[in-house]
């Protein structure tokens, strides 16, 4: 089954056309990274994806229901199932890890948030932080909080825009591991955007090459390195 599909997507933002009749079918259980340059799409078709932007044009598929259709909004973003990261983290500065990354189960209600709260900081080795507040912790921590916060909520689908963008090399590759360890453990599927085409061919299983509003190409990063395009050979220097 296809996690998510974008069916003849255009998308545009006054006269700029910044998606051209755009598809891409991503099956469940895949983790697929947007490359491109910038100002190429990436972070529109996430937004497309949460719900927080319309096509113009198209249909979009998420876990075998159809979320939108063409500039029409048919399941809201808080319904998708999705969690969502972005480079700025937006972290509550005011509030504790504890309380961070109890935000939406609180809004949800669930009673039993304290203990997800604790099963999830666990598994991401940030148990010793909860009582800490933002600003107390490590970028890479940050990150680890923002992540908790996302999955603690169970989403089928997450959507990461460049987390590791502000992150040393070294805390790079410690998230970079948490990511793929909870993607095996949990199952979820993971799209993300980066502008590091190392990091790219090492962590997905899928890559989406955008170029000038158009998918350049899809394939494994072994299909990718094996039969590059000029533009992938020059974009990713090979
Ligand atoms: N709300 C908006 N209003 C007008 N133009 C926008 C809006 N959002 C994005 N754009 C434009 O759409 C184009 C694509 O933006 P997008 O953020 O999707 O690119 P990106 O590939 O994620 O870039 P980057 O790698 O720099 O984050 C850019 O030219 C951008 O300026």
């Amino acid at each position: 089954m296809m996690e998510v599909e974008l069916q003849n997507i255009t998308k545009s933002y006054g006269n700029k056309t910044v998606l051209k009749d755009i598809h891409l079918a991503l099956p469940n259980g895949s983790f697929t990274c947007l490359l491109g340059s910038s100002g190429s799409g990436k972070t529109t078709i996430l937004k497309l994806l949460a719900g927080f932007e319309l096509p113009d044009k198209g249909d979009i598929w998420i876990s075998g229901e159809k979320v939108s259709s063409n500039n029409k909004l048919l399941k809201a973003p808080h319904e998708r199932g999705i969690g969502y990261i972005f480079q700025d983290l937006s972290l509550w500065p005011h509030l504790s890890v504890m309380e961070n990354i109890a935000f939406g189960l609180k809004i949800r209600k669930v009673a039993a948030y304290k203990d997800k709260v604790m099963e999830m900081a666990q598994r991401l080795n940030i148990g010793e932080t909860l009582s800490k507040y933002p600003h107390q912790l490590s970028g890479g921590q940050q990150q680890l909080v923002a992540i908790a916060r996302s999955l603690v909520l169970e989403p089928n689908l997450l959507l990461m825009d460049e987390p590791l963008a502000n992150l040393d090399v070294k805390l790079k590759k410690v998230v970079r591991e948490k990511i793929l360890e909870l993607k095996k453990l949990l199952s979820i599927n993971i799209i993300y955007v980066s502008h590091d085409h190392r990091e790219a061919f090492t962590m997905a299983d899928q890559i989406v090459v955008l170029n000038e509003a158009q998918v350049e190409a899809v394939g494994t990063p072994q299909q990718i390195r094996e039969s590059p395009s000029e533009f992938i050979k020059y974009f990713i220097e090979l």
